[in-house]
């Protein structure tokens, strides 16, 4: 039995099954005809993944753009750019352009231009190295100022917490909390996860850490309407296909610098996606 693809389909059901749904309310995000997008939906949901056991929260039920997430993962923390043509010019990433704000051709001041503004990734490398046991080592993209000086879609993935443990043998891990507080599950559900797992992968090997345990919180997880049929194919996916291997993201490189970290250090190994490749309408 594959654990985590069994969590996603557990999840799945759940959301169909017992979820509430938004049917009865108006709603903001809507589909490119017009139409409202409702959803249904599970609160509090609350999963960890131990990545010195190998546990990689990622699924091949369905391909996940993996690659895109993390390269996403380094607009944000290493370019804290908010800037699209950089998005799609140095990473061919076309997928933030229907929230741009007011044809500036940012997304406006939030993820890369707040982590840019407040200085939090370098002053987040900094505390961990200079007092690891600190209780503060936090990165929070909910700045409400930053909501007043722009539009913008506000952060959906918008903290995490960082710890330092040791483990009896000595071994030093660097555990993470990310906090999010809206999960489009079936489009950016493992996208969001494997893209932070990499981002702790980077500040670990950054500070001379291991990289330990993942813990994801996700206040509303939830399935829009138009994604219903492809729950289902998930659903049949896992049932013919229970024990798909447990796919591994390594971090292989000498560099140590988390500036200087690229997509080709990175390598998922036995990942191969069942096909076809699902297609899913987005809410926008
Ligand atoms: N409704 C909604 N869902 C989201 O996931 C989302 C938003 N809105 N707004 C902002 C960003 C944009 N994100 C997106 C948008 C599209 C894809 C997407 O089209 N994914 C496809 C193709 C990926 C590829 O191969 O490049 C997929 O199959 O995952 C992923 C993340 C995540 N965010
Ligand atoms: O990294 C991301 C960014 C966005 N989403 C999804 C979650 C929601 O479906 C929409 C945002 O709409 P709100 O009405 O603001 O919640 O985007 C995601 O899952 N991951």
């Amino acid at each position: 039995m594959n654990k985590i693809d069994k969590l996603f389909i557990d999840n799945i059901k759940d959301i169909m099954e017992n979820g509430s749904d938004d049917f009865d309310g108006s709603v903001r995000p809507v589909y490119s005809d017009g139409t409202p997008s409702h959803t249904k939906f599970i609160t509090q949901n609350f999963e960890k993944y131990d990545l010195s056991k190998g546990e990689f929260p990622i699924t091949a039920l369905r391909n996940t753009a993996w690659k895109s997430g993390i390269k996403e993962i380094f607009w944000i923390y290493q370019d804290q750019s908010n800037d699209l043509d950089l998005l799609s010019e140095k990473y061919n990433i076309k997928w933030w352009d229907e929230w741009e704000v007011d044809g500036s051709r940012t997304i406006g001041i939030r993820y890369g231009a707040t982590v840019k503004k407040y200085d939090m990734m370098s002053k987040l490398l900094e505390g961990i190295k200079s007092q690891p046991y600190g209780r503060r080592h936090m990165m929070s993209l909910w700045q409400e100022s930053d909501f007043v000086e722009s539009a913008g879609l506000n952060p959906c993935a918008f903290m995490t917490m960082w710890s330092v443990r040791r483990d009896q043998s000595g071994d030093r891990y660097l555990d993470m909390t990310l906090v999010q507080r809206s999960n489009d599950y079936l489009v950016a559900g493992h996208i969001n996860k494997i893209q932070y797992v990499a981002l702790m992968m980077m500040v670990a090997k950054h500070c001379e850490l291991k990289a330990g345990v993942f813990a994801h919180y996700t206040h509303n997880l939830h399935i829009y309407d138009r994604h219903f049929d492809q729950a289902h194919e998930l659903i049949k996916r896992f049932d013919e296909n229970p024990n798909l291997p447990l796919p591994q993201l390594v971090l292989n490189t000498d560099k140590t610098d988390f500036f200087d970290f690229a997509l080709e250090d990175f390598e998922l190994n036995h990942y191969n996606p069942i096909k076809p490749q699902l297609k899913f309408e987005l809410g926008i």
